[in-house]
């Protein structure tokens, strides 16, 4: 492992350089005394554990928040945002994890709100776009409706949107935790192109492999601090996640099946319909045995959100039927299915998951209202749902200062895993997972695997959907894969490769993994997306 003050090894003024940045919240002091200097045309990534203080920093960064001590330079000058257009106008952008775009409008459209000054709305505006897109190796066309978009393509929407506004500094927040194999392979060589043209990419990653392939430079920050900048040809997993956590990570455990033959959920013939009346699940029949995970692979957008609501009584069946443990609960709400035993980890945390503007102890509520800790009779038990989130956060690691900071003053990574222990605290019978440690760090995301592992020893059963096909793999006893909202083919998981399962995932077959170097294999992700998108 080799250490450098600095990146990129060019004479040229440093793209970004952040000299002692301390940022501090009531309680938390989210930054201290940070040191970073970005060299023009790398790509330089940011890794710590979940509250580190990534966000934070790229959010100061990006005018979204001032800092409280030390200084920002853009090329050697010194510079002082208020708000994000103060760093727009210094060539900063930032492309955050939930995209900001408008699902009704076109590509055009949403590229140009905002920064009509710029080309205006019309025929200029639409040649720059072109532009833009041809010298970054893009492939965006600006007239097609946002909605028809699948997630890799609207992530390169957002990339152009910031281009467009003029920035050579490109900050992406966890680009690839919505990424599945092939479309990460995408972004990885659209970054290489921007830095071929001289732009310089900064971005956060939970994904250390991924970090070590495509970035020049990597910084460490641990509990709010830099640890070190190391560059990546000397650098190995392993190493970077013990600078991270300040010590050896656990190794994971061999699998043991704990299946057995009794039904938890069963899924018969199940279809759903989008308004226009397209089948989004397409009869869908899946058994899940107590002790048992059943995965479902999917390019976002083929129907595996739609499969986990209709479970949850969010989206009603136009044909076939649901058993739990027997009894048939297709028309029943969200509340009695949860009263039922039926955990649930959602996709969306902001909008499922949680009440942000709400303290964490109202938190351990959410969803669970009717049962006890939170009640007890007919009223509300204040005392119990506090010292129940203590337990969590305890149990957990959620790092915060207490339970009754609202739930937006947490890291993403940290908000996650109070939710997942939110959801094992009710002793569930059934889970619902959807990206269980999409945004956690390494560690946490070994501690949950491990909680999960123990839950499915105990009995639980878990439907389990993922973008990670790494957890899909390593946590699934059966394992599917979903298209066009069918189940079009079963990987054994103890055999199957993550080129592999993405391979069927865009309509290849299982089979047809090992001719994907080069083009084909993004080519037809792009077309399953384009016929199917969301
Ligand atoms: N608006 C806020 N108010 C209060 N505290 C905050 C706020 N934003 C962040 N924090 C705190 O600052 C610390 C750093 O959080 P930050 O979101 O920067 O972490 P992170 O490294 O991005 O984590 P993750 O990987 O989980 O996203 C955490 O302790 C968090 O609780």
């Amino acid at each position: 492992m080799s250490s450098t003050p600095s990146g990129g090894g060019t004479d040229a003024p440093p793209a970004v350089e952040l000299r002692g940045i301390t940022k501090r919240f009531p309680g938390v002091v989210a930054n201290h005394d940070i040191d970073i200097t970005v060299a023009p045309g790398t790509v330089h990534a940011i890794v710590g554990e979940n509250g580190a203080g990534k966000s934070t920093l790229m959010k100061t960064l990006y005018g979204m928040h001032r800092p409280d001590e030390g200084e920002i330079l853009v090329r050697n000058g010194p510079v002082h945002f208020s708000s994000p257009s103060d760093a727009i106008k210094q060539g900063i952008g930032m492309v955050h994890q939930h995209f900001m775009l408008a699902d009704n409008l076109t590509v055009l459209e949403n590229v140009v709100l905002g920064a009509e000054r710029r080309h205006g709305i019309g025929r200029r505006a639409r040649a720059r776009i072109l532009a833009l897109s041809e010298q970054y190796g893009l492939g965006i066309r600006p007239d097609r409706l946002m909605e028809e978009l699948g997630v890799g393509d609207r992530q390169r929407v957002e990339i152009l949107k910031v281009l467009y506004r003029g920035a050579e500094t490109i900050i992406l927040d966890e680009p690839t935790a919505v990424l599945v194999p092939q479309e990460v392979d995408e972004l990885f060589d659209n970054l290489r192109e921007l830095k071929r043209e001289g732009l310089t990419v900064i971005f956060i990653s939970h994904k250390l492999d991924e970090v070590l392939s495509v970035a020049d430079r990597i910084t460490v920050i641990r509990r709010g601090t830099t640890v070190d900048t190391v560059d990546p040809v000397h650098t190995s997993a392993r190493e970077l996640a013990t600078l991270m956590v300040g010590g050896e990570l656990p190794v994971p455990e061999l699998r043991e099946s704990t299946v057995t033959d009794r039904v938890m959920l069963s899924l018969q013939g199940i279809t759903v319909l989008s308004p226009e009346g397209r089948p989004v699940v397409d009869d869908v029949s899946v058994d899940v045995h107590r002790g048992e995970i059943v995965g479902v692979a999917g390019v976002e957008g083929n129907g595996q959100s739609e499969l986990i609501e209709a479970v949850m009584g969010m989206q009603a069946l136009s044909s076939g039927r649901i058993l739990l443990e027997g009894t048939d609960i297709t028309e029943w709400s969200t509340l009695r299915i949860r009263e039922a035993g039926v955990g649930y980890i959602p996709e969306d945390r902001h909008r499922h998951g949680m009440l942000l503007e709400s303290p964490l102890w109202e938190n351990r509520i959410l969803g669970h209202q009717t049962r006890p800790p939170s009640v007890r009779g007919p009223w509300l038990d204040r005392s119990g749902a506090r010292g129940d989130s203590e337990r969590i956060v305890d149990e957990y690691d959620v790092r915060t200062p207490g339970i009754d900071v609202v739930a937006d003053a947490l890291s993403g990574g940290n908000q996650q895993k109070f939710i997942i222990g939110r959801e094992m605290s009710g002793r569930p019978r059934f889970l619902v997972a959807a990206h269980p440690t999409r945004g956690v760090d390494v560690g946490a995301q070994s501690a949950i695997w491990e909680q999960l592992r123990e839950a499915r020893a105990a009995g639980l059963a878990v439907l389990l959907i993922s973008a990670d096909l790494d957890e899909l793999i390593g946590m699934s006893d059966t394992l599917h894969v979903i298209l066009r909202g069918r189940l079009v083919a079963e990987a054994d998981p103890t055999g199957v490769t993550p080129e592999q399962l993405g391979s069927a995932m865009t309509g290849a077959g299982l089979d047809n993994a090992d001719d994907t170097e080069g083009g084909p294999r993004a080519d037809r992700t792009r077309d399953a997306e384009g016929e199917d998108g969301a």
